[in-house]
């Protein structure tokens, strides 16, 4: 039989794993990626943990090279069975859902939606949707007496949906006001604060183990595909208006324009499959954005030189961004680049190996009888867990100071390690996955995430108040406050005159 090496890998000490739970319960229980990285320093960065219910080992790869191969490979190292059916529940079958050819044609399809050129085309809805959010918040600071604590992940995630609301179909969702957007927020909310509690961990690790449970209406499961429902239906009534025209610049029409044009009836996408990543979009292409841009809100809330730095830059430029300006503004850029690489909206995936396989290593790892290996050899089945911040603040990498928030380390000679030092991906990071399951969105991610932050730090002015943060994942990164998830309080004025 084909030998692996998982037995051997370093492990974090048994003690801290239950019978039950193995890691996984620590893991839960920490900040996102807090366990990871913890166990990492003293582990190295390949290493095994105990799963929960008895599962077999589970390998954290946080190895550059290992990681690459990974996600090189994405026909050979798939999405886990536990994330794929809560995902068809929330989002629909779509892109984020597809596997294997399934995945490329939708992928080869909808790519084209997503280039440099597209993106230059939602340029007014972006800045459009951001002036009218420094707007709100403008106005509601001044009906406080010229300050309000606000919680900014509210502000946030009604522009990004805004922005999605408009690029993805050509839909005003008005700044959270209509039915819809406020049915989408409440659910959201209910999902994100379920997915804190003990119930939501078993009920991950019961779907790892029994996938078709989800087709059981479990309450929970049902609260899930809510979601879905209510942006199926106000897709369905948009199909139906027909407002994917012909010269609309929305994702949706450009999509069937270019079919249209190609003429190739049965290389476009299902009316289900629209509809499941228009699903999609609108929640993958929202909440990410918004809770990465909220943490980065909050470490120039912690550090007001680098928020006037910033209001410096983006004052001087004096006008509004365009596409091609915000690849201009340096210190933009850096903060932007130090948000998501502290905060990475996903922050961990998982995937599982379909054959058995040789992963190679950046870093030799010290196995536990005493061997070196620079490659590891693995079966199929097995899992790996990948910890995208834990690659982020490795400090043999980073340097000391990788934990702490420092834009000016993006634009300082030899601040920022050389790419040979650093993982394939968008600048040196991991935060936009790699290989062909990288985000799609993630030209609009970076340049929505630029505009808002320029467009808010030049009219107003952030400051942290005494609120203790956490950083949790359910199921994106989420800001928890007194045990509330979706929860980032900031306390809000007028920015300082030029
Ligand atoms: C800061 C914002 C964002 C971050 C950090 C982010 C991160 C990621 C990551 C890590 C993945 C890979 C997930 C995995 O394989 O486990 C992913 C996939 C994806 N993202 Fe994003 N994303 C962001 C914004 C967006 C936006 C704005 C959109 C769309 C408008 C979007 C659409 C997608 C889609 C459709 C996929 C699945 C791609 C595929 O499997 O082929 N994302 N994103």
């Amino acid at each position: 039989q084909y030998q692996q090496d998982v037995h051997r890998l370093p492990s974090p000490p048994r003690r801290l794993a239950s019978w039950l739970w193995g890691h996984e319960l620590a893991i839960f229980e920490g900040e996102a990626d807090e366990m990871y990285t913890k166990w990492a320093a003293a582990c190295g960065a390949f290493y095994k943990i105990k799963g929960a219910l008895l599962h077999p080992d589970i390998i954290v790869a946080a190895d550059h090279a290992a990681v690459q191969h990974i996600f090189q490979n994405s026909d050979d190292y798939v999405k886990s069975p536990a994330f794929r059916p809560p995902v068809a529940n929330v989002l629909g079958k779509g892109l984020v859902w597809a596997e294997g050819d399934d995945h490329k044609r939708q992928r080869r399809i909808l790519a084209p939606a997503f280039s440099p050129e597209s993106i230059k085309g939602m340029a007014d809805d972006v800045s459009e949707c951001a002036e009218k959010l420094a707007s709100r918040l403008t106005n509601f600071v001044l009906s406080h007496a010229g300050g309000a604590t606000v919680n900014i992940v509210e502000y946030t995630s009604t522009c990004t949906l805004d922005i999605i609301g408009r690029v993805a179909f050509g839909h005003d969702f008005r700044s959270g006001q209509t039915t819809e957007a406020k049915q989408i927020a409440a659910s959201w909310h209910g999902h994100v604060n379920g997915g804190l509690g003990f119930g939501a961990f078993v009920a991950m690790l019961v779907i790892r183990a029994v996938p078709d449970i989800t087709r059981i209406p479990l309450p929970a499961i049902k609260a899930g595909g809510r979601i879905r429902e209510i942006i199926t239906k106000l897709s369905m009534r948009l199909i139906d208006r027909g407002i994917f025209t012909e010269r609309g610049r929305d994702i949706m029409s450009i999509l069937m324009r270019a079919d249209k044009e190609r003429g190739e009836k049965e290389a476009g996408l299902t009316p289900q499959q629209i509809v499941d990543n228009v699903n999609t979009f609108i929640m993958v292409g929202h909440e990410t954005t918004a809770g990465s841009l909220s943490f980065t809100l909050l470490e120039l809330a912690r550090h007001p030189e680098k928020q006037q730095r910033l209001r410096d830059e983006v004052r001087e430029f004096g006008r509004d961004l365009t596409y091609d300006d915000v690849q201009r503004l340096e210190y933009l850029d850096a903060v932007v680049k130090e948000g998501l690489r502290l905060h990475p909206a996903s922050p961990q995936t998982e995937r599982v190996a379909l054959r058995d396989d040789v992963i190679p290593l950046t870093k030799p790892v010290r196995t536990t009888d005493g061997q070196t290996l620079s490659c590891v050899r693995v079966r199929a089945g097995q899992v790996f867990h990948v910890p995208f911040t834990t690659m982020h603040v490795n400090p043999s990498v980073w340097g000391a100071n990788a934990a702490q928030f420092r834009p000016e380390r993006w634009i300082t000679p030899g601040g920022v390690p050389p790419p040979s030092a650093l993982p394939h991906g968008w600048s040196g990071l991991v935060t936009f996955c790699d290989g062909p399951r990288n985000c799609i969105g993630y030209r609009l991610a970076i340049f929505e995430f630029k505009v808002i932050l320029a467009t808010l730090v030049r009219a107003l002015e952030f400051h942290d108040t005494t609120a203790v943060v956490r950083e949790k994942i359910s199921p994106t990164l989420q800001p928890v406050t007194d045990g509330r998830g979706g929860l980032l309080p900031l306390f809000v004025t007028l920015a300082p005159p030029a």
